[in-house]
Formats: C-alpha cells, sequence, structure tokens
C-alpha cells in the first residue's frame, strides 16, 4: 500500500493493513508519550527541533476548521526513546482559538505534549486518520520515503491542537514491528 498520501480514517483503508501496524495507527487512542515511555523502560524524551508561529499547512487548516493561510503555533519535536529517535510530531493550533484559550504551549519545551492532553479530561481525542506522511515535511536527518504517519485532533471548546506523529523505522526495530 504505497499510494497513500491522503489523510484515511481506518473505514476509508483500501486493504487491511498488518495488525499490529494498524494497532499503532488506528487502535491505540491512549497517550503516545506512555507507550513509548513503557516500549524504552522508561528513557523516554522530548527533543524540540522547532518551534515558532508561522502559517499552517493546508490540510491542517482544513482539519483545524480555520481559513486557509491562517497563521498558528508549529511544534515540531522528536520523540525518543534511549536517545534515539522514533517519532517525528508536529503538532499546530490556529493563533485566534489559542489565544482565547489560555493553553501555553510556547513554554513547553522538553515537556510532553501528551502528558499536557491526557492530563486534562476537557480535551477530547478526534478520529485518527494515517497516510505515508510527504517526504518534503519531514527534518532532513529522518528523510524516508513511505513512513507511516496518524494525526487527530484534541479539542476543548473552541480549542483544536492538531497533533501528527511519524512513526521513524527506529520504532519499529524497537517494537518488532514489520511496517
Ligand atoms: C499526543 C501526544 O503527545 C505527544 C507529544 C508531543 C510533544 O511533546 O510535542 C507531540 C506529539 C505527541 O506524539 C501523546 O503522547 O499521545
Amino acid at each position: 500500500m504505497s499510494e497513500i498520501h491522503d489523510w484515511l480514517s481506518a473505514d476509508r483503508l483500501p486493504s487491511p493493513l498488518d495488525p499490529a501496524l494498524h494497532d499503532w495507527l488506528y487502535v491505540d487512542k491512549g497517550s503516545l508519550t506512555r507507550r513509548l515511555t513503557e516500549l524504552a523502560d522508561g528513557a523516554f524524551s522530548v527533543t524540540p527541533l522547532h518551534e515558532a508561529w508561522q502559517p499552517l499547512r493546508a490540510d491542517e487548516c482544513a482539519a483545524l476548521g480555520v481559513p486557509a493561510d491562517s497563521e498558528g503555533w508549529v511544534r515540531e519535536v522528536y520523540l525518543c526513546g534511549h536517545g534515539q529517535p522514533w517519532v517525528f510530531a508536529r503538532s499546530v493550533a490556529a493563533r485566534a482559538q489559542l489565544e482565547d484559550s489560555g493553553l501555553d504551549l510556547q513554554r513547553l519545551g522538553n515537556r510532553s505534549l501528551g502528558e499536557l492532553l491526557f492530563s486534562d479530561p476537557a480535551f477530547a481525542r478526534g478520529t485518527l486518520e494515517a497516510c505515508h506522511y510527504p517526504t518534503r515535511w519531514l527534518p532532513d536527518a529522518c528523510r524516508v520515503d513511505g513512513l507511516w504517519a496518524r494525526r487527530s485532533c484534541f479539542r476543548q471548546n473552541r480549542l483544536g491542537v492538531l497533533v501528527a506523529e511519524v512513526f521513524l523505522p527506529e520504532l519499529w526495530q524497537a517494537a518488532a514491528v514489520t511496517p
């Protein structure tokens, strides 16, 4: 299934995925931070790569329900096990929604956004969608074609935080999954 470039919910997949891969992408709706922490026996860390106000991508504006080219806070990090990048995560929120919400994403640093989202019961997670993440959107250091990614939107009142997680080959090795 090398042609999936659009974000698809599980019911729109053209054919079934390997069950272990399907589980990571669609079934486990809990915190990825917690799942990776368990897999790494506690040796989990977050490495911020890029944090800035900038225009959001078209697919992000559509998912958040804001006008095209809206500005938002963009946070890109590696989620690491034993110091090795396992997941590249990009989380975005539109400026107007964020400023109304009081959520302070700018001072998160190397704390996990997942801990924050999952510790606040006011946030509800939307449908998980997956795709092969466009290579050009990856940092140079992990630019591999056809990597599986998933995304979902966490909503609280008017605020949406869209979280995309790209699974890197080192994670599949550690988890003994053949993607
Ligand atoms: C949504 C979660 O948060 C994770 C932590 C992130 C961060 O710190 O920037 C980003 C995306 C997620 O992979 C989670 O743990 O499930």
